[in-house]
C-alpha cells in the first residue's frame, strides 16, 4: 500500500469510466482525439498532474485542455513541466498506462505501481495550474479534470480560457516567483505587461508600423489578441479577423495558421479585406503557431512560414550579438526539422550552425538548449528563441565599450523579455517579427526575398500499419520497410533539386511524404511518385490506391 486515497479516487473514478473500445496514446501533442471520448482520460490526467507535482516536491505543473489546429469537435490535453516545458518523456508512458486502465480497479492498481516505481512521496503537496481553449467540449472536460484534482487533493488554480503559451508562461512564472530567475508576474496581466513593455522599448524611435491584420482562427487567440491590443495601444495597430469564438463550427474552419500553411493561400474571408501591400498573420486554435503573409503590389499572396520567421529572427540576433561585441562569447544556433524548406536551411547554414532533429517541439526545444541562444521553428510556424541562463546572466553583467555596443546589448536584453522562451507563442513571435521588420525597415517583400522557397509538396498516405515505418538521421531516411529507401533515392535523383523523405505521423494514423524540387510541378510529381511507392509497399487494397499516386 502506498498511502493513496484509494476510496476517494474510486468514488470519483466510477463516474468517469473508460470507453472499453478505445485506446489512448500520449503522443507529441499529448492526448488528442474526439472531445466526447476524453472524459476518463482527462480525469486521470488530473490525478497524474498531481502526482507529477508531488514527485517534483510540490512544484506547479500545468495542464492545458486544447486540440490546437484540429477540427472543433476534437479536444486534447497536455501536461507542462515546472520550467514551462513539455512533460518529461518518461512520464508520457505513465500517462498512456493510466489512460488505458480498463476499470477503476485497474486504474487504482496502475496508480499504486506508478507511485512505488517512481518513488513518489505522497506527503508532499501537489499544485497544478490549468486552462482551456474555446472548444465547446471544454467545460465538461474541465469538470472531469477538477474531479481528478479532488480525488487526489490537489491545490488547483484555474487559469480560465487562455492560450497554450500563456499557460506555459504562468507555470514558469509561478515556479520562479521570488527567485533570481523570476519569469514575470504570475498572471495574464503580468504576461501582457511583460510583452508590451519590452516591445515598446524595442521599437522606440522607429517608424510606426502600419496596421497588422490577425486571423485569430475563431479561437482563443482572438481573446488574447484583443487584450494584447489594449496593452500595445498606438504602438502597433491590430485589425482582428476571425474572432467568432462563440459561433459553433467556426474554430479553425477555413482559417488559421494550419489552413494557410497547408493550402498556401489566404483564408477565404480575408480575400476581400486584404489590399495589395497589406501584411497579415494567422494564429492557430490555441495561438502557439504563427503564419505571416502579404499581398504584393499585384495582389498576389506570399506566405512567410516558420522557416522564413527563423531566417529573419536568427539573422537579426546574430547581428545584434556581433554589434554588442559578444560574438566570440555568445554562440547562436538554429534547430529545424526535415520539413524545413531546403532553401531556408541553405540560407541559415551559410550564417550560423544549423541542426536537424526529429519532428515535435520537445526535440527542437532540447536541441536549442545546447546553444547559448537557440532559435527553433517548425515550418508550420511553431517556434521560439531560448537564451541559456548563463547567457542571460552574461548579458546582465556585460559592460559595453561603445554606445553602439550598449544599444545592441539593450536590444538583446529586451528580446529576452519579449520572447516567450517556454514554448512557441504566436503573439510573442508576432511582436518579435514586428520588431525585426521595424529595425530592418523591411516590408513583406524584403523579408520574403531573404531566400526563395523551393517548391514543395506534402502528401498523406493511409497504410495498414504506420508503425512498420522506421526512420533514422532525424527522420530523413527510412530503415524499414527494407529496400524502400533505395527506391526513393533512385526516384529523387531524377529530379532537379529533388529531396524527399517519408515518416510515420506522430499525431495522425498516416504516413507523411514530403518532396521538394526546383519546379513546382516536379515537386508535386515527386511527392506523388514516392507516395505511390509507399502505398504499394504498405497500403493494402490496390483498388483503393489514390489515382494521383503516380506509378
Ligand atoms: C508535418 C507537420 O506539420 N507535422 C506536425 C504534426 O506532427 P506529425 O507527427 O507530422 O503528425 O503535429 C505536431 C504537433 O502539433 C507538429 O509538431 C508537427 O510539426
Ligand atoms: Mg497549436
Amino acid at each position: 500500500m502506498t498511502g493513496l486515497p484509494l476510496d476517494t479516487i474510486k468514488g470519483f473514478s466510477d463516474a468517469h469510466p473508460k470507453p472499453s473500445e478505445l485506446h489512448f496514446q500520449y503522443g507529441t501533442a499529448g492526448f488528442r482525439t474526439l472531445g466526447n471520448t476524453l472524459d476518463s482520460v482527462i480525469f486521470r490526467v488530473g490525478i497524474l498532474a498531481g502526482l507529477r507535482s508531488k514527485k517534483l516536491d510540490g512544484r506547479t505543473i500545468g495542464v492545458m485542455v486544447t486540440a490546437s489546429h484540429n477540427p472543433e469537435q476534437d479536444n486534447g490535453v497536455k501536461l507542462v513541466d515546472p520550467r514551462g516545458e513539455m512533460l518529461e518523456t518518461s512520464w508520457e508512458a505513465h500517462a498512456t498506462v493510466l489512460a488505458n486502465a480498463p476499470t477503476t480497479d485497474a486504474l487504482l492498481e496502475a496508480l499504486e505501481v506508478l507511485v512505488a516505481s517512481a518513488k513518489i512521496d505522497l506527503s508532499k503537496p501537489s499544485r497544478v495550474v490549468y486552462a482551456r481553449d474555446t472548444r465547446p467540449s471544454a467545460p465538461a472536460l474541465i469538470s472531469a479534470l477538477e474531479d481528478g484534482f479532488k480525488a487526489l487533493g490537489v491545490e488547483a488554480r484555474d487559469g480560465g480560457v487562455t492560450t497554450t503559451p500563456i499557460l506555459h508562461y504562468l507555470v514558469k512564472a509561478i515556479n520562479t516567483k521570488g527567485t533570481s530567475e523570476s519569469y514575470g508576474e504570475d498572471s495574464e496581466d503580468g504576461y501582457y505587461t511583460k510583452l508590451s513593455e519590452s516591445f515598446k522599448k524595442l521599437i522606440a524611435g522607429r517608424t510606426k508600423p502600419g496596421p497588422l491584420v490577425i486571423d485569430c482562427a475563431n479561437g482563443v487567440g482572438a481573446h488574447a489578441a484583443a487584450k494584447l491590443a489594449a496593452y500595445l495601444g498606438e504602438t502597433l495597430p491590430l485589425i482582428l479577423e476571425n474572432t467568432a469564438t462563440s459561433t459553433p463550427g467556426t474554430l479553425n474552419d477555413s482559417c488559421g495558421a494550419d489552413y494557410v500553411k497547408t493550402l498556401q493561400k489566404l483564408p477565404p474571408n480575408l480575400v476581400d479585406t486584404m489590399k495589395p501591400g497589406q501584411r497579415a498573420c494567422s494564429l492557430d486554435g490555441d495561438a502557439d503557431r504563427l503564419m505571416y503573409y502579404y499581398l504584393d503590389e499585384r495582389g498576389l499572396f506570399h506566405m512567410l512560414d516558420g522557416d522564413k520567421i527563423a531566417a529573419l529572427v536568427a539573422a537579426f540576433i546574430v547581428e545584434l550579438v556581433k554589434l554588442a561585441g559578444l560574438d566570440s562569447e555568445v554562440k547562436v544556433g538554429v534547430v529545424q526539422t526535415a520539413y524545413a524548406n531546403g532553401a531556408s536551411t541553405k540560407y541559415l547554414a551559410e550564417r550560423l550552425p544549423v541542426k536537424c532533429v526529429p519532428t515535435g517541439v520537445k526535440h527542437l526545444h532540447h536541441a536549442a538548449e545546447h546553444y547559448n541562444i537557440g532559435v527553433y521553428f517548425e515550418a508550420n510556424g511553431h517556434g521560439t528563441v531560448i537564451f541559456s541562463q548563463e547567457t542571460q546572466e552574461k548579458l546582465a553583467k556585460y559592460e559595453p565599450s561603445t554606445p553602439a555596443q550598449s544599444t545592441a546589448l539593450n536590444h538583446l536584453i529586451n528580446l529576452t523579455q519579449l520572447i516567450n522562451q517556454t514554448v512557441g507563442d504566436a503573439l510573442s513571435d508576432m511582436l518579435l517579427v514586428e520588431v525585426v521588420l521595424a529595425h530592418k525597415s523591411y516590408s513583406g517583400v524584403e523579408w520574403n526575398s531573404l531566400y526563395a522557397d523551393l517548391p514543395n509538396r506534402l502528401v498523406k498516405v493511409v497504410v495498414g500499419d504506420r508503425n512498420s515505418f522506421k526512420t533514422e538521421d532525424a527522420e530523413r531516411r527510412l530503415v524499414n520497410p527494407p529496400g524502400l529507401q533505395a527506391k526513393i533515392d533512385d526516384l529523387v535523383q531524377r529530379y532537379e533539386g529533388g529531396r524527399s523523405f517519408v515518416r510515420p505521423s506522430g499525431t495522425e494514423d498516416v504516413v507523411r511524404v514530403y518532396a521538394e524540387a526546383a519546379v513546382k510541378a516536379q515537386a508535386d510529381e515527386l511527392a506523388f511518385r514516392v507516395a505511390g511507392l509507399v502505398y504499394d509497399e504498405a497500403g493494402g487494397d490496390a483498388s483503393k490506391r489514390p489515382k494521383e499516386f503516380l506509378p
